[in-house]
């Protein structure tokens, strides 16, 4: 009998895992008896359910095991081969979490920030650099050629408010604990402090005289030599393993280096020399006197540890290798050293010293100094002194041969609101930690009319009727009408090749697309409500909608894909090229893919206006977008529908995106999920195209560099595209 097609794909996937077919098939039984055949929840996130599954059977197999044998093991062999994996597990994982203490990438946690909303003013926006600063402040270009949703800031003054006295059953983003509404200045005041950020740096400096005399004291060493090991290779600094079945401990005191111990069980050395040598060697001492140890294969421990880290980490994609992971160890701990002096470089929040981050043993003590609180204003060479987010820095004094070189990072940005963790690298350390509140979803900030209700949502407009996944129908239901009578998604939760071109095709050449022109263009009211300029069209875009509440789908429905939120693995970092943050993947995404959704403090356009003109006219970066992918559909669209997303105080990992123009890997395209009123939709980022793993993020703001409008750009492009029109225009202007 042929066999099912989805059972042999999920055997490859577990068997790229590491995990046997005979392993994976009791636990594939059960799983699809216990969902009943739903095979997207096994499918799902790569296999993960299935994944975890297997894992946690072997677990209780190991659980049983110990019991049983803790009964009646009469000192033979173990029964099974799976007893010493176990071991090996918490060995390898303390000695893993040794690593990311050298490494100084020992993630802390993030404190979470009270209850109370805090609210911040751009000016506290990172560092500032006048190179790139402007006083005309627009994410993207309004009416570009593009037709994207372009903001300007340098709307005229005009003297308006506006109220709304509809109801909306969002979030208020402005309204304090006691029902007040915050100004600008308030924001200031509070938005303090948001983020803790630790620097560290590696434990001590080697001087020559500690070259490494290596001595092989445990029972697995790592070097990353330039081909001086026996076991030579042409890769330079490759990291090669070796055994030392022979474990020498009473040479420990020839070592070198670093002793890394978090017990006396196990500790790991490392020593390294200024002519690339680097030895790391693990000391998995609770080894001994073990009954049943026995030497693992290498090999073995190496895929084991990546599929715990497959598994607890979600690093997922092919790319991950523990080999390399030591061989970047090595890398670092050698840069480190050889670049740094006596460094002290940990920061503390002197706000709060309960989020200590642990380091083990031999970590350098945390220094708080609330005496250098108000001393931060000399950044560059302050000592001991506190950022402007309330962080105290001990740095090294410059020294004109020393490079300056920090690590930090957040583990999770998104402080536990997020399926995913999303965490912050900073490789580079000059750069302050971005300031906003990390909000899942959009929040209102005040007069935007976002209206949810199931009265609002005609029969046709859901599907009330469909059980389970509408994707798995035969005749597509009502909630693909939007999108052709077809659903924007395969069954994989990608986006179908024929919608996603069409997308891009709308992107890339919107002149050849329809585009809306108002009567009277909200936006231009907002510039000048006297004497409003013409309308400079809107790009009238291609929307997915997706099921909702009013739908008979589940949750796991193939068109439920941007509620579900994000599932990539994805990391914010320092990118090297002065755009500031940026965000990359830490997997291989495949075309179509969902990445996550811009989200922001909904304002109206008349808001954001107000809000540009308090702001101070300096922050680097900007943070608006346009929802006018629908303006057409009706005629005069009032103040309170004309409507844009600000990430600037309250965002998502969207916000940090970077702009590259034309040939960006991620495109934004509108999703309808409460409501058919276009109004208010979500925004969702798609993948264009395959992306590597450990490639910048980037979609295309849409800014036109050459709209006369808007003489002075946002920023200096330095996307590094062949088709940057920016670099264009000042090859044609010079
Ligand atoms: C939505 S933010 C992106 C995240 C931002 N880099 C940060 O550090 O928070 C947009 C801002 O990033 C910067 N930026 C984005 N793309 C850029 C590019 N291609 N070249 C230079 N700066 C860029 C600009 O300052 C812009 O206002």
């Amino acid at each position: 009998m042929a066999t099912n097609p989805r059972v042999s794909k999920a055997f490859r996937a577990m068997r790229d895992l590491g995990i046997p077919a005979e392993t994976v098939k009791p636990v594939l039984k059960n799983l699809l008896k216990l969902y009943d055949k739903n095979w997207e929840l096994i499918e799902e996130d790569n296999y993960r359910t299935l994944a975890d599954a297997i894992f946690e059977s072997a677990d209780d197999e190991q659980r049983e095991f110990k019991k049983h044998d803790s009964m009646v093991y009469d000192g033979s062999e173990p029964p099974f081969k799976k007893v010493h994996l176990v071991q090996q597990e918490d060995q390898v994982s303390s000695t893993m979490n040794n690593v990311s203490t050298v490494l100084g990438l020992k993630e802390c946690e993030i404190p979470q920030t009270s209850s109370l909303p805090k609210l911040m003013d751009s000016s506290q926006l990172g560092l500032r650099d006048h190179s790139t600063e402007s006083s005309f402040h627009v994410l993207q270009a309004p009416f570009s050629d593009k037709g994207k949703d372009l903001i300007s800031s340098n709307f005229p003054p005009r003297d308006q408010k506006l109220s709304s006295g509809r109801a909306s059953c969002a979030f208020q983003s402005n309204q304090a604990i006691d029902g007040s509404s915050y100004d600008h200045k308030r924001r200031e005041k509070m938005a303090k402090g948001h983020y803790e950020e630790d620097l560290i740096k590696p434990k001590k400096e080697l001087s020559i005289n500690d070259l490494p005399q290596f001595s092989v004291p445990t029972s697995m060493v790592f070097s990353a030599f330039p081909g001086s090991l026996e076991h030579s290779s042409t890769e330079k600094n490759s990291v090669k393993y070796l055994m030392s079945q022979n474990a020498d401990k009473d040479n420990k005191d020839n070592r070198s280096g670093c002793n890394y111990g978090t017990s006396g069980e196990s500790s790991f050395d490392i020593a390294s020399s200024p002519c690339g040598e680097v030895k790391i060697s693990l000391n998995c001492n609770s080894a001994h006197g073990q009954p049943h140890f026995h030497i693992p294969n290498l090999d073995a421990v190496m895929k084991f540890v990546e599929n715990k880290y497959l598994r607890s980490y979600k690093i997922v994609g092919p790319k991950f290798s523990l080999m390399k992971l030591l061989k970047e160890l090595c890398e670092s701990y050698l840069e480190l050293g050889t670049f740094s002096t006596d460094r002290s470089v940990i920061k503390r929040s002197a706000l709060d010293d309960s989020h200590q981050c642990t380091m083990g043993a031999n970590r350098e003590s945390l220094r708080t100094d609330n005496s250098a609180r108000d001393s931060n204003k000399n950044e560059s060479s302050c000592s001991g002194s506190l950022n402007s987010q309330g962080l105290l820095v001990a740095q090294e004094q410059p020294t004109a041969h020393i490079k300056k070189r920090s690590f930090r990072k957040i583990r999770d940005i998104t402080k536990g609101t997020e399926k995913v963790r999303i965490s912050l690298l900073d490789e580079i350390g000059n750069e302050h930690l971005p300031k906003f509140v990390y909000v899942p979803q959009n929040i209102i900030y005040q007069n935007a009319y976002v209206h949810f209700s199931l009265a609002r949502i005609a029969d046709e407009d859901c599907c009330s009727s469909c059980l389970g996944d509408c994707l798995s129908l035969a005749v597509p239901c009502a909630c693909a009408r939007d999108t052709g009578g077809e659903f924007a998604y395969t069954p994989q939760g990608l986006l179908k090749e024929d919608f996603l071109s069409a997308c891009i095709s709308m992107d890339q050449e919107p002149q050849k697309h329809y585009n809306f022109y108002c009567q009277d263009c909200p936006l231009e009211r907002a510039k000048n409500g006297y004497r409003p300029e013409p309308c400079k069209g809107h790009l009238v875009r291609k929307f997915i909608k997706e099921c909702w509440r009013k739908c008979g789908c589940n949750m796991l429905c193939g068109n439920r894909v941007v509620q579900r939120g994000i599932a990539r693995n994805v990391q914010v970092f320092l990118t090297n090229e002065g755009k500031g943050w940026g965000l990359q993947t830490l997997e291989e995404l495949p075309k179509g893919a969902f990445i996550c959704e811009y989200v922001g403090e909904i304002l109206t356009n008349m808001e954001l206006y107000e809000r540009n003109k308090e702001s101070s006219g300096s922050e680097r970066h900007t943070y608006p977008v346009l929802l006018d992918a629908d303006w057409g559909s009706e005629g005069v669209l009032k103040d309170e529908d004309a409507l844009c997303l600000d990430a600037t105080y309250y965002g998502n990992v969207a916000r940090f995106v970077n702009h590259r123009c034309f040939d960006a890997n991620l495109l934004e395209i509108p999703v309808e999920v409460e409501t058919p009123d276009h109004h208010y939709y979500h925004l969702a980022f798609f993948t264009k195209r395959k992306v590597d793993a450990l490639e910048e993020l980037t979609w295309d703001y849409g800014i036109d560099f050459d709209d006369q409008n808007h003489p002075i750009k946002a920023f200096q492009c330095c996307c590094g595209s062949a088709f940057c029109r920016d670099v264009k225009r000042k090859a044609t202007t010079s």
